[in-house]
């Protein structure tokens, strides 16, 4: 973990090297990941289970019938039965909100013009699973996909040592997901991505994962649509001296614990506070079962920053950071989020910690990472889908807006062009 001061003479250097930290994708991953692809292409099947041999360690059959998915729905303890259907609920009533409408209009020159949506045919969703499993992130992936319409639904998943999470195939069948397969990795990205003998392929690759997972979604763009890149998560927490420091240090670790390449980062304008967060993330590293994942993120990424005035430096560095998760712990939140421009998402007020949003908030928890909400957003119902534009024209209508295109044809040298236009004139 890195301390540092905004009125340290050295700030702007080392937070310069903390912004540009490319901590997920280094060369090694983004070359294996190349030979991986290149092995799933050229030897399907063949490749794919040598690597999950090699990575998830068992030759148990890919596919998991929908019946095991139903079974395992039906075995489910009411308990946790009701918070899958209430997450559930709540994410399907908040991505329905995103469905897109068509247009379809007639300009001042007579020309009827519009844009239909229409759903890709087949989604394959990754659902992560190498340390934790994530039945959230397999309703994540689904529930907008089901609203946008996809017609096949296809989970990749991995099942490290054969051993399959029953939430995970219980969230499948809640959702309707048509395929599940039992592979992980840029192996199962490339499976999707390209087809091999037993997996067809898909359109379109959405979810979280892993630096592997997520450098081969980047590589296979163009092959298959993306949502965006999804990787280690990450959290920044910007809290004044008031705020609890037990729950600022488990709101930092909430994040470290899941990938050791996670990212934590506290913004405070109280060194004394900062302390105190600092014994309770030790505290509370001792405690956790997934203490050594989230000590590792924790030493080689921590970081905490002492700034002199929270809302006149806060806005600012968390917009360079453009953290996947941002929390603003104050009792007046709303100054620093109207300053806030890049995040991928934003929790506000003491009694909203991340993991709410990880849930049952009900907004997708498939968020860019990396910096990428600089330019990213979230999973929606719209990657889902594409817009197809259409334009009519009627004889009046070519009459007016015709001739200009006969000049720009002109004017680019592209002379049939024009005269496609001229002929009808
Ligand atoms: N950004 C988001 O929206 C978001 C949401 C949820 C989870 N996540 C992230 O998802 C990730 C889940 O990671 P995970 O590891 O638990 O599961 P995972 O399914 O992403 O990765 C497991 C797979 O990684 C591959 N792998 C592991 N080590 C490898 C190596 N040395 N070389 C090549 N391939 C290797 C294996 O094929 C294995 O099947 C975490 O980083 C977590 O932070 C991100
Ligand atoms: N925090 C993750 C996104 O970075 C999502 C998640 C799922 N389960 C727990 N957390
Ligand atoms: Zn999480």
């Amino acid at each position: 973990m890195q301390r540092l001061s905004t009125s340290d003479a050295d700030f702007a250097e080392r937070f310069a090297a903390i912004v540009d930290d490319r901590r997920e994708s280094d060369a090694g991953v983004s070359d294996k990941v190349a030979q991986i692809l290149a092995d799933v292409r050229q030897r399907g099947d063949a490749a794919v289970r040598e690597l999950t041999e090699t990575y998830d360690r068992h030759r148990l059959d890919w596919r998991i019938p929908a019946s095991e998915c139903e079974a395992a729905f039906a075995a489910l303890a009411p308990e946790a039965r009701d918070a899958l259907t209430l997450a559930a609920d709540r994410i399907r009533s908040y991505h329905a909100a995103q469905l897109p409408e068509d247009r379809d209009y007639r300009d001042e020159a007579g020309v009827r013009l519009g844009a239909r949506w229409s759903a890709v045919d087949a989604a394959g969703l990754y659902v992560p699973g190498g340390n934790a499993a994530y039945p959230s992130s397999l309703l994540m992936n689904a529930i907008p996909a089901k609203v946008a319409g996809v017609e096949r639904l296809v989970v990749a998943t991995p099942t490290p040592d054969g051993v399959v999470n029953p939430l995970v195939l219980a969230a499948a069948h809640l959702c309707g997901v048509d395929e599940v397969w039992r592979i992980g990795g840029a192996q199962a990205v490339a499976a999707l991505a390209y087809g091999t003998e037993t997996i067809a392929r898909v359109d379109v690759i959405t979810g979280p994962g892993n630096a592997w997972v997520a450098e081969a979604k980047r590589q296979l763009y163009g092959v298959v649509g993306i949502d965006m890149v999804a990787g280690p998560s990450e959290i920044l927490v910007i809290a004044d001296g008031q705020s609890n420091p037990a729950w600022i240090a488990a709101d930092l670790l909430s994040q470290a614990e899941h990938d050791p390449s996670s990212q934590s980062i506290l913004i405070t304008d109280d060194a004394a506070f900062a302390n105190t967060v600092e014994a309770e993330v030790e505290a509370l590293l001792g405690q956790l079962a997934t203490g050594e994942r989230a000590r590792l993120s924790w030493q080689d990424y921590g970081v905490v920053i002492v700034a002199s005035d929270l809302l006149a430096e806060a806005p600012a560095l968390a917009n360079r950071l453009a953290a996947e998760h941002v929390e603003i712990s104050t009792d007046d939140p709303e100054p620093i989020f109207a300053a806030l421009r890049h995040a991928g998402s934003v929790f506000l007020g003491r009694h909203t910690p991340e993991a709410i949003g990880d849930y049952v908030a009900g907004p997708n928890h498939v968020l860019p990472t990396g910096r990428r909400a600089r330019f990213a957003s979230g999973l929606s119902v719209l990657d889902f889908m594409k817009r197809t534009s259409f334009i009519s024209l009627t004889e009046a209508a070519l009459g007016a807006i015709g001739p200009a295109a006969v000049t720009l044809a002109d004017i680019e040298g592209l002379p049939a062009h024009g005269t496609s236009v001229k002929v009808r004139l």
